[in-house]
């Protein structure tokens, strides 16, 4: 995922060439992206209030993940669409598999699979980060799409990141972290010999070697987002060359 930096020459220059990129997007392609990111947006949206409405009426936070979990299935699952949108919009292919993977595998594998850990407070730690982060994303990519973009929202994209980044990869580890000794016990999706396929796997290693993972893998994602942040806040040009 390294990168190379060029001068630009300004940012008309930038803007003219963003612009030229923009129009390629054909007009069923963008009628999709804005379906699609219309739908998101509403169904953070909706996640986020209901969180809120939870934490209000309950006044705490048990609870919480099993009463709003539909929802979030539902929508993060349907974000590994964003993995073929990578071929008709300007985005890494790779770090947006990296990205849209660990969701997927933290909603299904871990918080879904695993009941004891729902009611950890990093559950609700990366619930609350990821809800503020695809409303502040999505409604980006509408705006975007519309030619309409209210600074705030691009500025928003591209600040909040800094905080709540770091913050979701703790709620992350810390969920996988309380998980262990459930999957140590209860040998869950483990696979022991001897056994017909002769093959054997423990997710409870499975997960010490994701953990570990974050390790190499979260610098890369957090160096792309603050090269993208100088590329649409100061107009650097960007050249990526992991895909
Ligand atoms: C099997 C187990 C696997 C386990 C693996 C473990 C390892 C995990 C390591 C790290 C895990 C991280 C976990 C993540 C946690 C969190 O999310 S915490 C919450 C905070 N998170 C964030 O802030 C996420 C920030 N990251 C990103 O947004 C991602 O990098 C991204 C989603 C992949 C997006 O990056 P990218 O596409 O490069 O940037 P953009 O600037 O957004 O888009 C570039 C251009 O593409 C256009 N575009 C993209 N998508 C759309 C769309 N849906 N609709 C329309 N347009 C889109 C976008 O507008 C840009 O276009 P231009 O404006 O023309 O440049």
């Amino acid at each position: 995922m390294a990168s190379s930096e060029e001068d630009g020459g300004g940012n008309g220059a930038v803007e003219e060439k963003e612009k030229g990129k923009k129009r390629k997007l054909g007009a069923l392609a963008t009628a999709w992206l804005i379906f699609y990111n219309v739908a998101m947006t509403a169904g953070w949206l909706v996640l986020g209030i209901a969180m809120v409405r939870f934490y209000i009426q309950k006044g705490t936070h048990r609870g919480l993940f099993r009463s709003v979990q539909k929802t979030l299935k539902f929508f993060q699952t349907f974000a590994l669409l964003e993995v073929v949108h990578c071929a008709v919009v300007r985005t890494s292919v790779l770090v947006t598999g990296v990205q849209v993977s660990s969701r997927i595998f933290m909603v299904w594998f871990i918080a879904h699979s695993i009941k004891q850990i729902q009611n950890e407070e990093s559950v609700i730690l990366f619930l609350v980060v990821w809800t503020v982060t695809e409303i502040t994303r999505y409604s980006f990519y509408t705006f975007n799409l519309l030619n309409h973009l209210p600074y705030f929202i691009k500025w928003a994209r591209y600040n909040f990141f800094i905080i709540l980044y770091p913050a979701g990869v703790a709620g992350e580890l810390l969920t996988i972290y309380a998980a262990l000794p459930y999957v140590k016990k209860t040998g869950m999706f483990s696979l022991r010999l001897p056994n017909k396929y002769n093959v054997s796997f423990d997710y409870y290693y499975f997960l010490i070697i994701v953990m570990f993972s974050y390790v190499p893998l979260f610098p890369q994602l957090y160096f792309h987002m603050l090269r993208q942040r100088r590329r649409v806040l100061h107009g650097e040009v960007i050249v990526e060359k992991d895909d």
